[in-house]
């Protein structure tokens, strides 16, 4: 069986795979400091809870957050007698090399999110995943990544105004009902909510025009669903992408190493 970690800079998702068949997901806030041992009894009780008795024999880790790696692979080890893959070493293959700039340490998430939109849907893609950022991964016709867009997180956006302006509340995000604000948190909304769909709208129409050709968009992470509501901004709304691309990439390890 195969366990599976996409660790974003706000959660870690760990999900099981018997051959191709999905069994279960689990996830956890990401913090560098989880041991080995607490990533275990945490694992532990929640595959009990679902009546999983699994069998891990192979573990691939994508993670954002360079420095929760060394408690991961304690885990693998401890608990699994198993050397993890971690998307981005030099000994984890990837399907097909990215295309960028020399010295350029591509976010392994967005390598991952590449790997899974062309072996669903081929290639000539742009991936737009909601997390702590929210990203634009452009796919190639063969299936390379060759680059994209990072702006910040929709919650990292709102955080911000928080953060800064003294009269502003915590809020958290919401399609809100009219654009014209009538209170503060609606007028908070309003901005993050209508001036992302112009973001999104924008940059695919930027990136289109750029590579001259059409693109389907695929959209996935915490925050998709939200703006899944708003007409016309994706074509597909996958919230397993990452984790498709990982058993993509450990089956193209399997298969070539
Ligand atoms: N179902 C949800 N509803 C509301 N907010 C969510 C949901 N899932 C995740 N989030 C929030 O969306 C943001 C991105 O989450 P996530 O996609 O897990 O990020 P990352 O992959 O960067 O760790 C975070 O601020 C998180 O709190
Ligand atoms: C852009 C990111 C912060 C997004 O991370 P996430 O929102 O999934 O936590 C991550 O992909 C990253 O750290 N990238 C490194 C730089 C790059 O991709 O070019
Ligand atoms: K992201």
């Amino acid at each position: 069986m195969l366990l599976a970690i996409d660790c974003g800079n706000t959660n870690t998702v760990f999900s099981i795979w018997d051959g191709e068949k999905f069994l279960c997901t689990l996830r956890t806030s990401t913090h560098h400091a989880r041991t080995a041992d607490a990533y275990f009894t945490w694992f532990k009780t929640l595959v009990d809870h679902y009546g999983i008795k699994p069998d891990i024999t192979d573990v691939i880790i994508s993670s954002t957050v360079p420095r929760v790696v060394f408690n991961l692979r304690v885990f693998a080890d401890r608990f699994f007698n198993c050397r993890p893959l971690v998307v981005g070493k030099p000994d984890c293959l990837l399907p097909h090399l990215p295309r960028v700039d020399e010295g350029t340490i591509v976010g392994p998430d967005r390598l991952v999110n590449a790997a899974a939109a062309f072996d669903r849907h081929g290639g000539n893609k742009i991936v737009v995943d909601f997390g702590t950022a929210t990203t634009f991964d452009v796919v190639d016709d063969d299936g390379a990544y060759v680059g994209g867009v990072i702006a910040p997180g929709v919650n990292l956006s709102l955080e911000a105004l928080h953060m800064a302006a003294a009269a502003l509340p915590h809020v958290d995000i919401a399609k809100p009902q009219a654009v014209i604000g009538t209170n503060t948190v609606a007028c908070m909304q309003s901005g993050v909510f209508w001036g992302y769909v112009g973001l999104v709208k924008e940059i695919c129409a930027r990136i289109k025009a750029e590579r001259d050709r059409p693109m389907q968009v695929i959209a996935t992470g915490g925050l998709a669903p939200l703006f899944q509501q708003s007409d016309d901004l994706f074509d597909v709304f996958e919230d397993d992408l990452t984790m498709h691309g990982l058993t993509v990439i450990h089956r193209f390890n399997k298969e070539n190493t």
